[in-house]
């Protein structure tokens, strides 16, 4: 008992940041009942329980049909402000120094929530947790991959003109939702678009689909970060390239069991990939959704994949090193994590 406490204050205590975080998978369901009166929004479920008992996923689509019915309470800045700041609050106290957050535009323009809305409350919050905390955050405008290239295109252009008012948080673009049927090379001309912009860019590949979705988003859509990629494993040569190129992956543990992408966390390939030199990661994804935040996700794998000291500081190192920080605050934080390590 002791024993695991000690390891549950080390995870705490090691600096981490967290690289694959969607803004708008951390509304819990008290927070949604709470938006949906504040907005007169209706829910189909009576109560935080009868909504929390929905979440017994298959797959990835049977899990986003509920994120997106979830984030329909999102209406006014104060909205995306507070669901910001309590995802910020709830990682701070996970011991996590800078957080690269995901949010999906598309996900609210499409009801009629004005873009500058959603850039304001999230980075409303981002701002004011830096300042009061130190915790650091950028943003990466995602595009929705089951929606058009055009829709892609439009949701950058309706962006851009915001660029300049958030350029201390907003560095990068991402690609997610339903990855099977929607290849990389379906957004191949925006996100080199982007690329000529001088975003950095991200794309979950190879959580469901193959690990040709992951090579191609490498070669086609030119992404230096890899969202799950835990299908990699399908294809020798590739795990050689994402060993000797250190391609980051931002693999999401919980994440994988909840949506069935492994049947069982002893058997989750992450420890393979960390002891073979892949720069994996470890992160939460949807934690709303999926049974725990990043501290959760360590503890997870600490525990079925019977992970060492030194093995859980590579994994918070990693997340420092595949983090777009700075190189000056990468070297710092990396100082207090090999301190840890000894
Ligand atoms: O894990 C995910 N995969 C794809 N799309 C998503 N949107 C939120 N989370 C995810
Ligand atoms: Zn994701």
């Amino acid at each position: 008992m002791i024993h695991h406490a000690d390891l549950d204050d080390y995870i705490v205590a090691l600096p981490k940041a967290e690289l694959h975080l969607h803004i708008e998978g951390t509304l819990e369901p008290e927070l949604i009942f709470e938006l949906a009166q504040r907005n007169k929004v209706s829910l189909p479920y009576d109560s935080v329980q009868s909504l929390r008992d929905a979440y017994a996923f298959t797959d990835l689509q049977s899990f986003l049909n509920l994120y997106y019915a979830g984030a329909s309470v999102l209406i006014t800045e104060q909205d995306f402000y507070d669901m910001t700041m309590a995802y910020l609050k709830r990682a701070h106290a996970d011991g996590v120094c800078h957080t690269e957050i995901m949010f999906d535009p598309q996900t609210h323009t499409e009801r009629g929530v004005a873009i500058e809305t959603v850039f304001a409350g999230i980075a409303g919050a981002v701002r004011d947790m830096q300042r009061d905390t130190g915790l650091s955050s950028y943003l990466i405008m995602s595009f929705l991959r089951h929606l058009s290239e055009a829709s892609a295109f439009e949701t950058l252009e309706a962006a851009l003109p915001l660029r300049e008012a958030y350029d201390d948080v907003w560095v990068a673009i991402g690609l997610d939702s339903a990855e099977v049927g929607n290849p990389p090379e379906k957004f191949a001309r925006v996100f080199q678009r982007c690329k000529d912009l001088g975003f950095r860019l991200v794309a979950h590949a190879g959580e469901e689909g193959p690990a040709q979705y992951v090579s191609d988003a490498l070669d086609v859509l030119h992404v230096e970060r890899i969202d799950h990629g835990v299908r990699s494993e399908e294809d020798p040569a590739l795990m050689q390239r994402l060993i000797d190129e250190q391609i980051p992956l931002t693999v999401c543990p919980l994440s994988n069991l909840k949506l069935c992408v492994v049947d069982d966390m002893a058997e989750h390939n992450l420890a393979r990939f960390l002891r073979q030199g892949v720069l994996v990661t470890i992160n939460a994804d949807d934690p709303a959704y999926f049974g725990g935040y990043v501290a959760d996700n360590y503890r997870a794998v600490a525990k079925s994949l019977k992970l060492s000291r030194s093995e859980l500081a590579q994994l918070a190192d990693n997340s420092i090193v595949a983090s777009f920080l700075p190189i000056g605050r990468k070297a710092a934080l990396r100082a207090r994590i090999r301190a840890m390590a000894q």
